[in-house]
């Protein structure tokens, strides 16, 4: 690892801790008004922690499988460059490939305000495998802002191909909650979903959405922000995003995640997928030489403060 960068990290409060997941490297950011984890396995934020508060993001005892596209993406991972399964090739990993390779670490610093950045990139060109499984070259890259207010990602993908490159995508957030049937996600009251649990047919969303139980939809042109709302925990946490034309709404309830390997059985209950991306009719292209940004920005406040 670069000299100059882990002394940059080190004087953040952060440092380079080997992970058991994948036998890959996490940045830890210890501050005084919170801490974070960013997996460099899949390249994601797997937790953010507000000094006194519980963790915004899911935790699971659950490690999951070590195989290359086996499960195990808690926190925020990145679906990119499908969302859900891929079209063309049924033999391939769901949501993408960005969650399966290890990104690199590339900057640390702070922003003019103090807060805390982080900067981790992933290029095909660093991954044979990719360029067998995907035939454009891309560079990625999260900027992380971290602050005791909450996180913000800036998730930006350049097509340095020739050919236009078609994108479906999702900044993939498991949200903690104290418990999935009192949760409330406010903010897509009359949206449009698409419901993948009742073979794709369209409703529009009446009201709050709650219990946040076995449900898996994408509320497409979705507004830029929504709420979720923890009674238990009285906290609300408020979404904002950019560049992000749905809102996916998931939680496999308890039937489904008694199946999965990568998930423990009451584990479904602590929290609700609020994601942000650009799926079905949302999906688009990225001309060559062109970037696109999704942004998503998370804050914490007691469920009844303004
Ligand atoms: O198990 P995975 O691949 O992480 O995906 C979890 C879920 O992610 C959601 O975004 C999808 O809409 C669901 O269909 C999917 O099951």
């Amino acid at each position: 690892m670069n000299g100059q960068l882990m002394k940059e990290l080190e004087e953040l409060g952060g440092e380079i801790r080997p992970a058991s997941l994948k036998k890959c490297d996490e940045i830890i950011i210890d501050q005084p008004g919170f801490s974070a984890v960013i997996a460099l396995w899949g390249g994601h934020l797997v937790s953010f922690t507000p000094s006194g508060q519980p963790d915004l993001l899911f935790q699971s005892e659950n490690k999951g499988g070590e195989g290359r596209f086996g499960r195990r993406h808690f926190g925020v991972p990145v679906c990119w460059p499908w969302f859900g399964a891929n079209e063309e090739q049924e033999d391939f990993p769901a949501h993408g490939l960005a969650r399966y390779f290890r990104w690199e670490f590339i900057e640390a610093g702070r922003f003019k305000n103090g807060d805390v950045k982080i900067v981790i990139r992933l290029a095909s060109e660093d991954h044979p495998l990719i360029e067998e499984m995907w035939p454009y070259a891309f560079e990625l890259r999260q900027v992380f802002r971290f602050s005791s207010k909450g996180f913000r990602i800036n998730f930006t993908a350049a097509n340095l191909s020739d050919k236009p490159m078609p994108v479906s995508e999702a900044l993939h957030t498991y949200f903690h909650v104290a418990d999935n049937k009192t949760a409330q996600v406010h903010g897509l009251d009359q949206v449009t979903y698409v419901d993948k649990f009742d073979e794709g047919r369209e409703y529009q969303q009446q009201g709050v959405v709650t219990p946040c139980n076995h449900m898996d939809r994408v509320y497409v042109s979705s507004p830029e922000e929504c709420e979720i709302h923890d009674p238990d925990m009285q906290r609300r946490l408020i979404i904002q995003t950019e560049g992000s034309g749905s809102t996916v709404l998931w939680n496999p309830g308890g039937k489904l995640a008694k199946k999965r390997a990568d998930m423990d059985k009451e584990d479904y209950c602590r929290f609700v997928c609020v994601e942000a991306g650009n799926a079905l009719s949302d999906a688009y292209v990225i001309a060559p030489g062109e970037i696109h940004q999704l942004k998503l920005k998370v804050k914490h406040k007691p469920l009844m403060e303004d």
